[in-house]
């Protein structure tokens, strides 16, 4: 069964990406998983949206298909008010390149360039020039200060993420994803990730979708959708750790029922 569920809307404010009755199944017959199940979406340009929701209800599906990574069965996504669905492969993957940043769990930084090669590699493939006063904002907003020069391997895994961070955010994206960004690190590194990307919100006006499964991360957001079996249930603005608790509690709960 394919149901509709719109997204109580999180703001009024300008939309940075929105989906629109988007559905994905994975596998068929008996085997078929309904990893979305109709869901619309809109997520706040300039605000900080976090995604949340039990292991397997979809998130990081919608993630990819908001961002162009994998295509919805059916449903539109709109990137800054044009189509990204329905866009050719060739087209879909400028469109990644030159209007999208991302930050992965596990940084794919390239372990042979230096944190300053990474940071300007997606400019370099797209045959960009950097702004030089942005990459100084930038590189200064991430603190790596003297460790441009180093390789991965000689960075502790928060620097490599803020290096992630700063090549998301030097090319000026329309929306930046971060799929589970502090999944890998400590509380002290995670916490000063998230407050990184809050500033990048609060300073540079970026729009930010966060996968996260952590209440704490998810508070730094200016607002939280919660998915379940491939539908949106619910969503808070200005959420606290608490109330982010309270809702993944009863999701949980329903579920017993
Ligand atoms: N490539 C795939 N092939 C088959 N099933 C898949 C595939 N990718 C995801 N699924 C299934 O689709 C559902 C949603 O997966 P998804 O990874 O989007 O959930 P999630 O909320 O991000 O989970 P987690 O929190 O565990 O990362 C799950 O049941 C998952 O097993």
């Amino acid at each position: 069964m394919t149901s509709t569920l719109t997204a109580p809307t999180l703001t009024s404010a300008a939309t940075a990406v929105s989906g629109r009755h988007l559905t994905k199944t994975y596998g068929s017959g008996d085997a078929a998983v309904h990893a979305l199940r109709g869901v619309s979406v809109d997520i706040p340009a300039a605000e900080f949206t976090a995604v949340m929701g039990p292991s397997g209800s979809g998130k990081s599906t919608l993630m990819h298909v908001l961002a162009g990574l994998d295509r919805a069965d059916s449903g539109e996504v709109h990137l800054a008010g044009r189509p990204l669905s329905g866009l050719a492969e060739k087209a879909l993957t400028r469109a990644r390149r030159d209007r999208l940043g991302f930050i992965f769990q596990q940084f794919n930084l390239v372990p042979t360039l230096t944190a300053e090669e990474n940071i300007l590699l997606p400019l370099r493939l797209a045959g960009r020039r950097a702004d030089e006063e942005w990459y100084d904002t930038v590189v200064a907003a991430v603190g790596l200060g003297t460790r441009l020069t180093h390789r991965p391997s000689e960075l502790s895994g928060g620097q490599q993420q803020r290096v992630a961070v700063a090549r998301a955010l030097v090319s000026r994206p329309a929306v930046i994803f971060a799929d589970e960004p502090t999944g890998n690190l400590d509380s002290r590194a995670g916490a000063e990730v998230l407050t990184l990307l809050r500033r990048c919100v609060d300073e540079f006006g970026q729009s930010i979708v966060m996968v996260t499964h952590d209440p704490l991360g998810a508070a730094h957001a200016d607002g939280v959708v919660f998915l379940d079996d491939g539908q949106i249930v619910s969503a808070l603005r200005e959420p606290t750790a608490d109330g982010v608790l309270a809702v993944m509690r009863s999701i949980s709960e329903s579920k017993e029922d």
